[in-house]
């Protein structure tokens, strides 16, 4: 039988199954939840006939999209996403998020930023006060990245190289390498944001604040949290 968290993750990625609406462009997200959403969503197309395209933020949806029948496009053939759904390694209430647990998270930015909504479907593990005990991902151009790797460690941000499980460094789907910073506890994301943001070399970062409208958490009773769409936040 599953365990409780794999269980309170299909029900998060089932319920959004039930929010795509004909004629969509959805935007498929990376990562375990996610993959009960798209069987999901693939069950509906075929049995409702819904007419979908999806846009995918990574190879590895790209891969599972494909095998299961929905047709893809890529963010620059679109006009505009409709709605963008994903997982999240970490949400806190101010819906500051830290992604990039599958190293999908510059495709990930990429495709939220281009969408009208943006809903994440994590299990209530992933929902804390405040963000960083899961340590955040860096994507860096392989180029130069072991002085920032240097730089990082003296700034006391705990790096490591992600590696495959075989002990390469692993490479992303655009082709650069990801640091990951144990932090334990972030507690100014903008500022934190703002420093890997200026730093050359940085590609991009797993922080993602105030993007996300709506977040679903699975749990002994499902739980939608809604953004107030006037509301911003001040880190
Ligand atoms: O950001 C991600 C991939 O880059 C994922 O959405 C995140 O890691 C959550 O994954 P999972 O649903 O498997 O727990």
């Amino acid at each position: 039988m599953a365990d409780k968290q794999t269980l309170y993750k299909k029900q998060a990625g089932e319920y959004a199954a039930s929010l795509i609406e004909d004629n969509m462009v959805v935007g498929l997200g990376t990562g375990s939840t996610v993959r009960f959403f798209i069987e999901a969503l693939a069950q509906r197309i075929n049995i409702e006939g819904l007419d979908i395209i999806g846009v995918t933020t990574s190879s590895k949806t790209s891969s599972l999209a494909k095998a299961l029948g929905i047709k893809l496009s890529s963010v620059d053939e679109v006009p505009y996403i409709d709605l963008t759904i994903d997982g999240a390694d970490e949400v806190d209430s101010a819906f500051n998020g830290i992604k990039g647990g599958g190293a999908a998270l510059l495709f990930e930015k990429i495709v939220a930023l281009n969408a009208h909504k943006n809903v994440w479907i994590i299990d209530e593990s992933k929902y804390h006060d405040v963000i960083g005990q899961f340590p955040l991902p860096v994507e860096v151009v392989p180029y130069g990245s072991h002085q920032l790797f240097k730089r990082f460690d003296e700034a006391d941000l705990q790096p490591l190289f992600r590696r495959t499980e075989t002990g390469e460094r692993l490479t992303t789907d655009a082709g650069n390498y990801i640091i990951d910073l144990t932090l334990e506890r972030i507690n100014h994301p903008k500022s934190l944001a703002y420093f890997l943001e200026q730093t050359v070399g940085v590609v991009e970062h797993g922080l993602f604040l105030n993007i996300v409208d709506e977040v679903i958490i699975g749990g002994e009773q499902l739980k939608i949290i809604t953004k107030h769409p006037d509301k911003l936040f001040d880190n």
